[in-house]
């Protein structure tokens, strides 16, 4: 039987993404006004709407304090309510998303990603199997704002392409949706912005991994996980290959 927690981790990121283009239009001329709703009211309504429907389970968020509580607990719910601030708070963008993911007994096990202004979430209940790949030079989603030297770098030494957008579930989404091939990133992050960008590549049998190849592990005492690769799996040993090369190169990065 498919577990509900599918459905709801889809529903609440949907509706959470909707709150979010009504807040959008609300503040439309004062970007700040625009990132600090956009952040607080999806984290409430996320928060208020999880502790209804799983009074039992424990809740982290980028936007809330961190209850220790989640470290005893075997259900932690990891939610990013706004990923892509910066690129919320501009106009007409539509690289921002929300993210929801469940953690049970040590396993992202269920989690959705809503691209609000694309009008399209995907879940691990989905189903979703990646498109074939098209012809030429691999494609590498990298964040437009603080592109990662090492990604800069790993595209001149396997020739590919970089494809920038903001917020790690759309380019985690651009790779599930078969528009890049890998999404890699270092230099830091929190568990909250990949835990359901990676449990929704995973149900679509992409690889994840840390830059190491070594797993992503969530709900671990401190929630700074500053690295990631997300690729379609017939390119993980090549790609990870070259970022250990690259990075035995410059160990800095
Ligand atoms: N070096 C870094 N340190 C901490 N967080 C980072 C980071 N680089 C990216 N992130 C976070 O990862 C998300 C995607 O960033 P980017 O679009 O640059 O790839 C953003 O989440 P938020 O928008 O939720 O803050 C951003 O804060
Ligand atoms: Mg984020």
């Amino acid at each position: 039987m498919t577990s509900p927690d599918h459905s709801t981790a889809a529903s609440l990121a949907t509706a959470a993404g909707e709150l979010l283009l009504a807040v959008r239009a609300r503040h439309f001329d004062d970007a700040d006004a625009r990132k600090a709703a956009g952040d607080a009211e999806a984290h409430r309504f996320l928060v208020a709407r999880l502790t209804q429907l799983r009074p039992g389970d424990a809740v982290l968020s980028e936007e809330g304090a961190d209850d220790p509580v989640r470290l005893v607990s075997d259900r932690v719910w990891i939610v990013d309510p706004l990923d892509g601030t910066r690129e919320f708070s501009e106009p007409g963008r539509a690289d921002w998303a929300v993210h929801v993911a469940l953690w049970e007994r040590g396993e992202l096990v269920a989690g959705a990603v809503a691209l609000p202004a694309v009008g399209l979430t995907l879940g691990t209940g989905d189903g979703h199997r990646v498109p074939a790949r098209a012809d030429g030079p691999v494609r590498l989603a990298v964040s437009r704002s603080r592109p990662p030297s090492l990604v800069q770098a790993l595209s001149v030494r396997l020739g590919a392409q970089l494809v920038p957008m903001g917020s790690a579930g759309v380019k985690a989404m651009s790779v599930v949706r078969g528009e890049t091939d890998a999404y890699v990133h270092g230099g830091g992050q929190f568990e909250w912005d990949s835990a359901a960008p990676v449990a929704v590549a995973r149900a679509a049998g992409l690889h994840t991994s840390r830059l190491d190849g070594s797993p992503l592990r969530y709900n671990r005492p401190d929630p700074y996980l500053p690295d990631l690769v997300v690729c379609r799996p017939e390119l993980a040993d090549g790609l990870l290959s070259a970022i250990a090369e690259q990075m035995g190169q410059h160990p800095s990065r």
